[in-house]
C-alpha cells in the first residue's frame, strides 16, 4: 500500500525517490482497513490516540492503537507528560505486526529521541514498498498542543526529522512545517506553500500544508480573512489545494490528529492521497463545525468526530461504506459546496441586497427570473411529490409546490406590481431549471437537486435578515426571509434526502451528490445574473464555468 520506498532515510544524503500520488497496487483496496495509531493518549478525549480511534472509525476504518506517552490534559492544557519506556514501545509494535495486518499508520505524539527512534526502527523493519503488505505511514509532527503546551522535548525534533524519509505523507501545522525544514516560521500561505515544497523535495516525502494557524503568527487572532486552506504539496508543487471557510469556533483540539488518521485510512480505502484529503477536509469542516454542541470543557473543545451519525433517524442503517461516503453524506455535500456558498455571500448583488444599494432595476429583473424560476420549479416539487415512497413526504412536496406558488410568487408579483409579461426566461435560468429537470423519475436524484434551492436561499437569508433595520430600502423583502416555518421545511427537506441517500446504491449516491453540486452553482449563476460587476469576479468564473456545461447539453 506505500506510495514510496523507505531508503532515503537520511535527510539529503541520498537523492529523493519519486512521490506518487495515486499508488498502484497488485491487490485489492481494503474497504475495512485496519489502521494503526502511534501516539499519545489524551484523557480529554479530543485529541491523541482518542481521536485518533474515533476518526478511523468515522473514516470506515478499523482503529488500532500503541500508546507513546500518556498526557494529563484538558480543553485547557496539558499538565504533565509521562514516557514510558521506548522498549516498551516497540514491544506494542512487535506485538501487534505479529498478528495483524495492518493496512495503514499514523503517527503522531512521539515525545523523546529514543521513541521516535524506536518507530523509525520498527517502519524500517517492515515489508518494502510495491508489495501489498507495507501499510501506508502518515506522520503528524506533533510538537506543540492547541493549548500551546509543548508536547516533545527540543532535542527530540532531530529524531523526528529523521522520521521524514521513512514515511509517505507528513501533516505539519506552520509552526511545525518550519521546524521541519529548519527555518523561520512562515506568515502567509504562498510562503507555507514554498516551503512544503522545500520540505518535500528534500526529504522525498508528500507535505500536508495545514492553514489552521494563518492570521496567528501576524497577530491576527481570529485570522477570518485567511481561511483555512490546506494543499498537498510534492517535491514539484503543489498537487492539491483546498480552500477552507475559517469556523468561528474554539472546538479546533485535536483537529490535527484527525486530519492525519482522517488521510490514512482514507487513503487505505482509495489508494489516492489526494481523493483522500478531500474526503478527510470536508468531514472534518463538518465535525469542527459541529463540535460545540458537544459542550466539552471550558477550553479548545473537541470537535465531533462522530457528526456523520447525528441525525439520522434510528430506522435508517447508515449509507453502506464506499470510497467518499463518510456517514451523513448530506453534511459533507454542504461542506463540499462551502466555496461555492461562499462565492454566493461574495456576489456584488448580494452584497447590494444586504447593505441597500441596490438598485432598483437589478432588483426587477432578479425578481423577473425568479418568479418564472419558481413557476416551474413548484412543477418540479409536484413531480418530488408524485414520486415520493410514503404519505408524509408526498404530502410535504405538495405543500412545498403550494408554497413555492402561493406564498413566494404573490409577493413576487406584488413586488413587481403584478405578473412579469413577456419577459423570457434567460439562459440562467432555463439552465438551472433544465437540471432540475433532467433528474426525470429518479426521486434521489430529484430530492438532491431541489434541495440546495430551499438550503441555500434559507442560508443566505438568514445573513441578510440579519442586515435589517427600518430604514432599509428592502427592509419588507429581507422580513421575509427570517421565516421560521421555511428554515423547518428545509430542515424537513434535508432529513428526506438523508434517508433517500442512505438508501441509495452507490451509483445513485454519486448521481445525487452531482445533482446537488451542479444545483449549487446554478444558485451561484442565478445570483450572479443580474449583471452587477463586483470584485471578486475572477474568483467567481471558476464556477460558473462549471455550471456552463449543463446549458449545453
Ligand atoms: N477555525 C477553523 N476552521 C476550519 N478549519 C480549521 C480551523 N482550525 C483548524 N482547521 C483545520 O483543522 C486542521 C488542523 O489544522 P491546524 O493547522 O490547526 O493543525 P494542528 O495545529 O496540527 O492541529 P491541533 O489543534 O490538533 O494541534 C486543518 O485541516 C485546518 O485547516
Ligand atoms: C496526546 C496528544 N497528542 C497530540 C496533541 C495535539 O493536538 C495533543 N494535544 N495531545
Amino acid at each position: 500500500m506505500s506510495a514510496r520506498a523507505p531508503e532515503d532515510s537520511s535527510a539529503g544524503a541520498t537523492g529523493p525517490a519519486p512521490v506518487p500520488t495515486r499508488t498502484v497496487t497488485t491487490g485489492t483496496v481494503p474497504s475495512r482497513p485496519r489502521v494503526l495509531a502511534v501516539a499519545g493518549s489524551d484523557p480529554s478525549g479530543g485529541a491523541g490516540i482518542q481521536a485518533d480511534l474515533k476518526s478511523i472509525a468515522a473514516a470506515g476504518g478499523y482503529g488500532m492503537a500503541a500508546v507513546t506517552a500518556l498526557t494529563v490534559q484538558n480543553t485547557q492544557g496539558v499538565r504533565d507528560v509521562h514516557v514510558p519506556p521506548a522498549t516498551f514501545l516497540a514491544a506494542q509494535l512487535e506485538a501487534l505486526a505479529d498478528d495483524v495486518h495492518v493496512d495503514a499508520v499514523k503517527i503522531g505524539m512521539l515525545g523523546s529521541a529514543p521513541v521516535a527512534e524506536a518507530v523509525g526502527a520498527w517502519l524500517d523493519g517492515l515489508p518494502r514498498a510495491a508489495t501489498t503488505t507495507r501499510p501506508a505511514v502518515v506522520l503528524d509532527p506533533v510538537m506543540v498542543a492547541t493549548s500551546g503546551d509543548r508536547l516533545l522535548d527540543p532535542e527530540a525534533e532531530r529524531a523526528v526529522r529523521d522520521l521524514l524519509g521513512r514515511v509517505d505523507v507528513v501533516t505539519p501545522n506552520l509552526p511545525e512545517l518550519a521546524v521541519l525544514a529548519q527555518e523561520p516560521t512562515v506568515t502567509d500561505w504562498a510562503a507555507a506553500l514554498e516551503q512544503a515544497r522545500r520540505l518535500a523535495a528534500r526529504h522525498g516525502v508528500l507535505v500536508v500544508a495545514k492553514g489552521g494557524h494563518l492570521g496567528q503568527a501576524a497577530g491576527s487572532a481570529a485570522g477570518a480573512e485567511h481561511g483555512a486552506p490546506d494543499a498537498l504539496v510534492g517535491p514539484d508543487g503543489v498537487l492539491v489545494e483546498l480552500a477552507g471557510e475559517r469556523l468561528r469556533t474554539t472546538s479546533t483540539h485535536g483537529s490535527g490528529c484527525s486530519l492525519s488518521s482522517g488521510l490514512a485510512t482514507r487513503f487505505a480505502r482509495t489508494g489516492d492521497w489526494a481523493d483522500a484529503l478531500h474526503g478527510t477536509k470536508a468531514w472534518l469542516t463538518a465535525a469542527i463545525r459541529a463540535g460545540e454542541a458537544l459542550r466539552v470543557g471550558e477550553g479548545h473543545g473537541p470537535v465531533d468526530h462522530l457528526v456523520g451519525l447525528r441525525g439520522l433517524p434510528a430506522d435508517t442503517a447508515p449509507a453502506p461504506a464506499g470510497p467518499g461516503s463518510g456517514g451523513d453524506l448530506v453534511a459533507l455535500w454542504w461542506e463540499d459546496a462551502a466555496p461555492v456558498r461562499a462565492a454566493i455571500d461574495d456576489l456584488a448583488f448580494v452584497r447590494a441586497l444586504g447593505d441597500g444599494t441596490l438598485g432598483a432595476d437589478h432588483f426587477r429583473t432578479y425578481l423577473e427570473q425568479d418568479a418564472i424560476y419558481l413557476r416551474e420549479y413548484a412543477r418540479c416539487l409536484a413531480r418530488a411529490s408524485e414520486l415520493a415512497p410514503t404519505r408524509a413526504e408526498q404530502a410535504f412536496w405538495a405543500g412545498g409546490a403550494h408554497g413555492a406558488l402561493v406564498t413566494e410568487l404573490d409577493l413576487h408579483t406584488r413586488w413587481l406590481g403584478g405578473e412579469p409579461q413577456d419577459v423570457p426566461a434567460s439562459p440562467t435560468t432555463s439552465a438551472y431549471l433544465d437540471h432540475l429537470r433532467a433528474a426525470g423519475d429518479d426521486y434521489a436524484t430529484l430530492v438532491a437537486a431541489v434541495l440546495p434551492c430551499y438550503w441555500i436561499y434559507q442560508d443566505v437569508g438568514e445573513r441578510l435578515a440579519a442586515r435589517n433595520h427600518p430604514l432599509h430600502p428592502y427592509a419588507a423583502w429581507l422580513g421575509t426571509y427570517a421565516d421560521e416555518s421555511f428554515a423547518a421545511a428545509t430542515r424537513e427537506a434535508a432529513a428526506i434526502l438523508r434517508r433517500a441517500a442512505a438508501a441509495a446504491d452507490a451509483r445513485t449516491r454519486d448521481r445525487m451528490a452531482a445533482a446537488f453540486r451542479t444545483a449549487c452553482e446554478h444558485e451561484l449563476a442565478f445570483f450572479d445574473q443580474t449583471g452587477l460587476p463586483g470584485p471578486s469576479g475572477a474568483a467567481r468564473g471558476a464556477d460558473r464555468r462549471r455550471a456552463e456545461p449543463v446549458v449545453a447539453g
